[in-house]
């Protein structure tokens, strides 16, 4: 049988250690590192990780806000989203995550766009 996203990608080890280099990356990317300033990074690598391991398949309950409500009134644009997706590209790419693990991770968030952009 083929195991879900969430084992492939090393269950909730291997999504923290990739949502925790994917936010560092965010601080430093000149097109993001402004919306992330003197945020609580440690609070939203936790929510990231928590979002990110149960819409993959694990068994961990999601805390956070919606992510219309997370996003609400930030006018994010798709330039952002695409330097989210690529951070979070790099991320996986660094943790030696495969590429058909990528695509489907790629594939998701794009999906989420209509929640993120210019809520
Ligand atoms: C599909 C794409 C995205 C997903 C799945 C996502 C997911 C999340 C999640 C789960 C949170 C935590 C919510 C909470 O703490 O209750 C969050 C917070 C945040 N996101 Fe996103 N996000 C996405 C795209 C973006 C983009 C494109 C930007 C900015 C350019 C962005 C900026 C932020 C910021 C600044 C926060 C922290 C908000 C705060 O602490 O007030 N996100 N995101």
């Amino acid at each position: 049988m083929t195991s879900s996203l969430y084992q492939r990608l090393g269950e909730s080890e291997g999504i923290t250690a990739i949502v925790d280099d994917a936010v560092d990356r965010h601080a430093v990317n000149p097109l993001l590192a402004p919306r992330f300033s003197g945020k609580d990074l440690a609070h939203a690598k936790r929510m990231g990780a928590q979002f990110f391991c149960m819409g993959a398949g694990g068994p961990q309950r999601y805390e956070g806000r919606d992510l219309r409500t997370a996003h609400a009134g930030m006018n994010i644009n798709e330039q952002e989203l695409i330097a989210t997706i690529d951070d979070f590209v790099a991320a996986m790419q660094g943790q030696g995550v495969g590429t058909t693990e990528i695509n489907e991770v790629v594939a998701i968030l794009y999906s989420l766009k209509g929640d993120v952009l210019r809520v």
